[in-house]
């Protein structure tokens, strides 16, 4: 498989993890967002020390791109790592109240220790983090019923942080907190361009596409349980399995696209994003 070489804009991380050190510091519980695609490659090994004593609760998103299997087997393995994981479609709103429900479980530990001190309780606050493209504010418009996350979040634009009241005992940040997606590792880095969820990081469109097909291949070779099969085949009427991604790119390109590669790469690395390809994970969790 080629490397992508996928990389950051200069100056962008430093700005990302500055804004996201000041929305953490006002809250008692973290709601970590992950795509059910990738989610160890949606995880950033810096959150543990970012979340500090806070409570944190773990968000399994797009839990819709995933057949429900492969779910039920990440429950499995992140709860054998001690976590609980919640999934959520953020799209329709299904699993949202579960995580209303964990917040403020959080928070009564909280209110507990300012009682023990002599302090008044008062409603839970949180943050909703994660990778740039995980469904964060989708969730934070669901959680609270309504859009309260500006459509105007560009780069650039600083704006005041408010707080949205969900109930009496919980307050959520209106705007969430973005991970800048952790670009050392090349093979999460690749993941993260193909789902789209990298922010501004630059990378090849026709390297990705390749290496997504090489990453077909191989998935599809474990069993269907986790993936439709003949995902590309059925939909581009051309087989992966006896040539290489590059070579399927360049196929595909000359039999839609007069040989234009470039269109090529987009038209699938769209199609998967948009899932028009089906319920394509990326990962599946480790043995
Ligand atoms: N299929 C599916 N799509 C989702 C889900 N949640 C969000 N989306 C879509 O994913 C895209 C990104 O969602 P956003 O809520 O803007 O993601 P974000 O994390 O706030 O993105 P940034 O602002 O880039 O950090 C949108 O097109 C959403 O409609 C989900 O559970 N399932």
């Amino acid at each position: 498989m080629t490397t992508p070489d996928i990389q950051w804009y200069p100056g962008h991380i430093s700005k990302a993890e500055k804004q996201l050190a000041e929305q953490l510091k006002l809250v008692d519980v973290v709601l970590e967002v992950r795509d059910a695609r990738i989610p160890l490659s949606t995880h950033h090994p810096q959150v543990p020390q970012w979340v500090g004593s806070k409570s944190r609760v773990l968000i399994i998103n797009r839990v819709d791109t995933i057949l429900p299997p492969l779910r039920d087997r990440w429950h499995l393995w992140f709860q054998r790592q001690g976590e609980t994981p919640y999934f959520t479609n953020a799209q329709d709103g299904t699993g949202i109240k579960a995580i209303s429900k964990a917040a403020k479980e959080a928070g009564i530990a909280l209110n507990q220790r300012r009682l023990d001190r002599g302090m008044r309780p008062r409603a839970v606050r949180a943050v909703v983090i994660g990778f740039p493209n995980v469904g964060k504010s989708a969730l934070i418009n669901r959680l609270v019923g309504r859009r309260v996350v500006e459509s105007a979040r560009r780069a650039g634009v600083t704006k005041q942080l408010r707080w949205v009241r969900i109930s009496d005992e919980l307050e959520l940040l209106d705007a969430p907190g973005v991970i800048p997606s952790k670009l050392e590792d090349q093979d999460a880095a690749l993941k993260l361009a193909i789902c789209d969820d990298i922010g501004e990081a630059a990378y090849d469109n026709q390297r990705v596409a390749s290496a997504f097909v090489d990453m077909v291949k191989e998935i599809e070779a474990m069993g269907t349980a986790w993936m439709p099969p003949e995902a590309l085949r059925s939909r581009y009427k051309l087989d992966p399995l006896p040539m290489t991604g590059e070579d399927y790119l360049h196929n595909f390109a000359e039999s839609r696209y007069e040989g234009d590669v470039e269109r090529a790469a987009r038209q699938i690395l769209n199609d998967f994003r948009k899932g028009l390809l089906g319920q394509i994970p990326l990962e599946l969790p480790p043995e």
